[in-house]
């Protein structure tokens, strides 16, 4: 009998889904999808790992917290892969805060705990525990496993860690954390296994998707990120911010008498690219208007971007390879080619010809820095953490 586990990726723009075959030593993946609440009629599409469409449902109304969906794929995956035994549903949780240094077994206990981080990740961490109460109330006795974000980036350590404010701030969690790590350890696993060489190398992994980060990686370890308490910091994003002079929301607050509801929501969902060009948040919609403001969203991306994979660069000591992920770092290869250019005096040269084709390695035979091109899978990392946390417990 063929043992899966089903995987859920709550991210800021999707819900994508996964189901594995965990019998063999790899993950196998056996169908993916996407869970789409935000429309009126909520949609849920699986395919196979080849791409034919298996299976299409749309529901007349929301139900609010997404339940309904989550039902459909549960009948779907015991219609389709009813001979298997669904062993645990592995999900992606943005927020893990201090205390969770790697994937748990949820309990409510638990549950309850990540739900106290929510003012951490107002956009992610609501959007990440809905399945968690939806799958229990439809399936008590299912294992879930958290598998978070924050966890690649545990062992960040002051300097890169710690915001200049009072002490005592740190002691109550105020801290950097990082996220995306789940993107991060794949990318990392991938870059050694195609280019070992450079493995223990200064390596800047730039996620650009809808949320955006980077992180440092020194001996495959994360020593530095751009995303600090919350995943609002750093780089410049679909309608997040990214870093902005504290001052100004201070301003807001105090002479603009702006509500801190008002505050959160404009930070989260009204800023980045979609603030700055008033038009989208996404890239493919920019690239395509012939708008001055959307040309100029996209260069304060690229600037952003080229700026802080500096600052990372300068907390290695130097840039030996960078790697481009997440949907924009992707498929977007002007973006590449623009942050690659304001990189030049690092020694990054792009090769044009291989970054049009989307290569793996998109570097110029006289660059200093390797430049990659690797797609992410969140969804592959978190079955290969439910895999191993099983098979422990079955030794045990
Ligand atoms: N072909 C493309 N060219 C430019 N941008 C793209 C392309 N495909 C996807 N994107 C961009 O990727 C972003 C979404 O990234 P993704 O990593 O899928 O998001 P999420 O954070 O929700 O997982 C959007 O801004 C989208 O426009
Ligand atoms: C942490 C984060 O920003 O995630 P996403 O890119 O899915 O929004
Ligand atoms: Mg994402």
């Amino acid at each position: 009998m063929t043992d899966t586990v089903l995987v859920l990726n709550s991210g800021s723009s999707s819900i994508k889904f996964g189901l594995f075959d965990i019998s063999t030593a790899e993950p196998a993946l056996l169908c993916n999808g996407a869970l789409d609440e935000h429309e009126a009629k909520p949609r849920l599409a699986a395919k196979s790992p080849s791409g034919d469409m298996l299976f299409e449902a749309q529901r007349e109304a929301s139900d609010g917290d997404g339940g309904h969906l989550f039902a459909d794929v549960l009948g779907f995956i015991e219609d389709r892969f009813g001979e298997g035994r669904l062993r645990a549903v592995g999900h992606r949780i943005v927020h893990g805060g201090a205390e969770y240094s790697g994937p748990v077994v949820l309990t409510d206990d638990i549950a309850a705990r990540l739900e106290a981080l929510t003012p951490l990740a107002p956009l992610h961490q609501p959007r990440c525990l809905a399945p968690v109460r939806a799958l229990g109330a439809l399936r008590p006795a299912l294992t879930q496993i958290a598998c978070f974000d924050t966890a690649f980036h545990h062992g960040l350590a002051p300097p890169a860690s710690r915001f200049a404010i009072p002490r005592r701030y740190e002691a109550r969690g105020l801290r950097r954390y990082g996220f995306h790590g789940l993107s991060f350890e794949y990318v990392a696993g991938r870059l050694s296994h195609i280019a070992p060489e450079l493995a223990a190398r200064r390596t800047v992994i730039a996620h650009l998707g809808n949320g955006a980060s980077l992180c440092a990686l020194h001996e495959g370890r994360s020593v530095d990120t751009t995303m600090g308490l919350t995943p609002l910091d750093g780089l410049v994003m679909g309608t997040r911010c990214g870093t902005v002079d504290p001052g100004v929301l201070l301003y807001l607050l105090q002479h603009e008498r702006m509500s801190a509801g008002d505050l959160q929501h404009m930070l989260y969902h009204e800023s980045g690219l979609l603030g700055v060009s008033g038009l989208s948040a996404d890239m493919r919609t920019l690239l395509a208007s012939r708008e001055a403001a959307a040309r100029e969203a996209v260069d304060l991306f690229t600037f952003r971007a080229a700026q802080e994979i500096a600052v990372m660069a300068n907390t290695l000591g130097g840039l030996d390879c960078l790697v481009f992920t997440g949907g924009i770092g992707e498929h977007a290869k002007d973006i590449r080619s623009e942050i690659g250019e304001r990189l030049g005096w690092l020694g990054v040269r792009i090769d044009q010809t291989a970054n049009e084709a989307a290569c793996e390695r998109i570097y110029a035979a006289d660059s200093a820095v390797a430049v990659f091109v690797i797609p992410t899978n969140e969804e592959i990392t978190i079955a290969r953490h439910c895999a191993s946390m099983l098979h422990d417990r079955e030794r045990l």
